[in-house]
């Protein structure tokens, strides 16, 4: 007879070892009592483990990676005693080995239910990452005159009697639901329970409730164990099963109970507990003030019945929106059903705006939360719980991907992974472009990786639908090698944005910068170079043109002032560019608008500037015409630096130029540019320039279709023409020289 490490624990009582003890002493020194004895007393086994609770899992027991359950010498369903870190609770739970699926490669962490949690804590918050309990070997206490068991095989005793209630719920009648049945099933499989506990019973796709879904939303039903009684004394619970219990059902009650997923994996780490299916105040709104009443009451009545819980009022404006009396009556009834509800009903309204709502609502809610677009660290906590469960490529980086998503909100997000699915789901069809459809589909079945090409294609997609309606932060593709000269203007706009940047400690110091105006003739690259300040600092860039923001409704110019400010500093690090100036903030006094709406506009966009320091956005300006500015603009601490941007007037700066612009286009190797800017004029804007190499480019085009359509007819000139890069020659930069001396003339006048 041999014996591993572990095989005397799966023995199991002192009754045998002892009769081992008996029959053959020098067996026992082999396998070294005293280690045996040891490892089986009662305190062998404390110790603490890390576990994660998890909506998904269910059922009592505490799920352990299969290493893990070795180390601690610990068998597949053994009962031990579980306590949280604050050991406020003792409880009997059986250990089971973890599949592959549900240990989700995690080899040290462990996973128990919410609800196991939920009775285990008394109802403590759901921790959001992994927490410590700890376990201590169980071993009954042995009737008077027999010796202790350490048997891994005992478990806790039955018990005769269960009362059980069932606990209110905003998603299920009580009153109506018939669950004798259900509960019959539950019990075929012996369930610990223990006063006070809450037992979930799983009741999704049940028969009996299937065809009237109306009574039950709920994937489960709760019932609170009222008492237990049982013929051996039990600490830590006693199991229950049909064979040897009698049930007896109670009244109805009220009880908190832990957030369940309805409909699938939720995002529970991100909502709390009770606040899944909001009321929708577009609901309530009726033709009359009284049937609006009638509506209100009604399900504020409802949320006591279910009490304790959240009930969460969508878009509150909405319902005060009628005018007049009818708007104070209204309010008044609902300030007077607010004040008579139970305070175990905690109610949440929103609303988009607090200003949405008049001042006689705002202090019947206790607390004002105003919430902001989510930071870089929450858009990746967002995005991981959005892509739990979806099967990700190894080139995607979600910490990339939170970078890159700034200005989004998490109805943004989702749909940037519903987008990004279908992105997935679009490759894989094209890869099996000849694959029969009953393939395509057993593909799809199979499950859809999803590849960093995916989200890039669904982020585009998603910021170019945004860029259609509002202004969307980008981080621009333009670096310092595609601006040509201006080599002054850089190092100015580099020591302002960027050393800020790279050295915050100046910040403590005050020496921040918030503001830069960029002016000068049209087409000398202002936008250009704001570009490449985002890019080269690794901002986003959010560009507004000042008529933009102008809107005819009284107060409207003013919030699309705000809101661009905002959503900057929801996209910090980010640069916002206002072009056109001049047309957004002129002197004030002398717009000459009838309603002083530029006025109101200057006034909004000098307090949104002095709210800048230390929030990681920088404002560029860009104008031709300085002088028409509002002067209080002007001064340090808002646009606190000018830098004029001119036209190069030197060859060696316009070579630059002309070599930046040129740097993603083929050259002939004859093609001289120095040549080409000594037939020029000598005052060339980089759009002058720029308009020169536009005309070569065309003139290269034709030549290119010209030379295809002749080798349709001659196979002689075919070995030229089947490549497809266009090649600009001297001669067709040479070609447009009288254009862009026309161009040029014009910009100057
Ligand atoms: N220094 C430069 N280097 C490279 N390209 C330039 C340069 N300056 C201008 N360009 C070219 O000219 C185009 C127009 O420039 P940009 O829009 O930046 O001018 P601007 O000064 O902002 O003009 P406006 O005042 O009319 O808005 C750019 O897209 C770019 O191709």
């Amino acid at each position: 007879m041999t014996f591993g490490p572990y095989r005397p624990l799966e023995l199991v009582s002192t009754d045998v070892l002892q009769m081992f003890s008996r029959c053959s002493p020098e067996l026992l020194i082999k396998i070294s009592l005293s280690d045996v004895m040891k490892s089986l007393s009662p305190q062998a086994l404390e110790c603490r483990v890390e576990v994660l609770v998890s909506p998904l899992s269910d059922g009592s027991s505490l799920l352990l990676p299969r290493l893990l359950l070795l180390r601690l010498g610990l068998f597949n369903g053994q009962w031990v005693r579980l306590t949280t870190g604050g050991g406020a609770r003792e409880r009997l739970v059986s250990v089971v080995t973890a599949d592959e699926q549900e240990a989700d490669g995690q080899e040290e962490t462990g996973l128990i239910s919410t609800t196991l949690w939920f009775n285990l804590s008394e109802g403590e918050p759901v921790p959001v990452s992994a927490t410590t309990l700890r376990i201590k070997r169980w071993c009954p206490e042995s009737p008077p005159g027999r010796s202790q068991t350490l048997s891994a095989a005992v478990s806790p005793p039955f018990a005769s009697e269960l009362h059980l209630q069932p606990v209110h719920s905003p998603l299920y009648d009580c009153s109506t639901l018939n669950y004798d049945r259900i509960l019959s099933e539950y019990f075929t499989t012996p369930r610990l329970v223990c006063e006070g506990d809450l037992l979930s019973v799983p009741v999704l796709n049940h028969p009996d409730l299937r065809p009237s879904s109306s009574v039950c939303r709920s994937p489960v039903l709760w019932f609170k164990v009222q008492s237990v009684s049982s013929k051996e004394e039990a600490t830590g619970g006693s199991l229950a099963d049909r064979e040897h219990t009698s049930l007896f059902m109670g009244v109805s009650t009220n009880s908190p109970a832990p957030l369940v997923c309805v409909g699938g994996a939720s995002l529970w780490s991100l909502n709390p507990p009770g606040l899944s299916g909001a009321v929708d105040c577009v609901s309530l709104c009726a033709d009359s003030f009284a049937a609006s009443e009638v509506k209100m009451s009604a399900i504020l009545e409802r949320a006591e019945q279910v009490r304790p819980c959240v009930l969460v009022l969508r878009n509150l404006h909405l319902l005060l929106r009628a005018s007049g009396a009818e708007q104070s009556r209204l309010q008044a009834a609902l300030g007077r059903l607010l004040h008579e509800l139970n305070t175990s009903v905690v109610v949440v309204a929103s609303a988009p705006r607090a200003s949405d709502l008049s001042s006689s609502v705002v202090p019947l809610f206790l607390h004002q939360v105003s919430l902001s677009g989510p930071e870089e660290p929450q858009r990746r906590d967002m995005l991981r719980g959005l892509t739990r469960g979806l099967e990700l490529g190894p080139d995607v980086d979600l910490e990339r991907l939170a970078k890159l998503t700034s200005g989004l909100l998490l109805g943004d997000l989702s749909a940037l992974v519903a987008e990004a699915t279908r992105a997935a789901r679009h490759r894989l069809l094209q890869a099996t472009n000849h694959c029969s459809s009953a393939h395509e589909e057993e593909l799809l079945l199979s499950g859809v990786s999803l590849q960093k090409q995916d989200f890039m294609a669904a982020l585009k997609a998603l910021q170019d639908a945004q860029a259609q309606t509002v202004a969307a932060p980008k981080i621009p593709s333009v670096r310092w090698q595609d601006v040509g000269g201006l080599q002054q203007v850089k190092r100015q706009i580099l020591d302002t944005v960027s050393l800020p940047l790279t050295r915050p400690e100046l910040l403590t110091l005050g020496l921040e910068r918030t503001g830069l105006l960029l002016y000068g003739p049209p087409g000398t690259g202002k936008t250009l170079l704001a570009k490449a300040v985002a890019t080269e600092c690794s901002m986003n860039f959010l560009s507004v043109k000042g008529p933009e923001l102008i809107n005819m409704y009284v107060g409207q110019s003013e919030e699309n002032v705000r809101q661009v400010f905002a959503r900057a500093r929801s996209a910090a690090p980010c640069v916002v560019f206002f072009d056109e100036l001049d047309s957004l903030a002129p002197s004030r006094g002398r717009s000459g608008d009838s309603g002083g709406v530029m006025d109101r506009v200057v006034s909004q966009l000098l307090s949104e500037l002095d709210t800048l320091q230390s929030t990681g956005v920088f404002v560029i300006g860009a104008t031709n015409r300085p002088d028409l500015i509002d002067q209080s603009l002007l001064r340090p601490g808002r646009f606190d630096k000018l830098v004029y941007v001119g036209v190069n007037e030197d060859r060696e700066s316009q070579l630059q130029v002309l070599q930046a612009i040129l740097r993603k286009f083929d050259l002939e190797p004859s093609v001289d540019l120095s040549a080409i800017l000594e037939r020029c004029p000598g005052h060339m804007t980089g759009a002058d320039l720029y308009a020169l190499c536009c005309d070569a480019m065309t003139s290269a085009v034709k030549r290119k279709i010209s030379l295809i359509q002749q080798s349709e007819t001659n196979t002689q000139t075919h070995k030229h023409t089947n490549t497809w890069f266009l090649l600009i020659t001297q001669k067709y930069v040479n070609e447009p020289r009288q254009h862009s001396r026309h161009v040029f003339n014009e910009g100057m006048t």
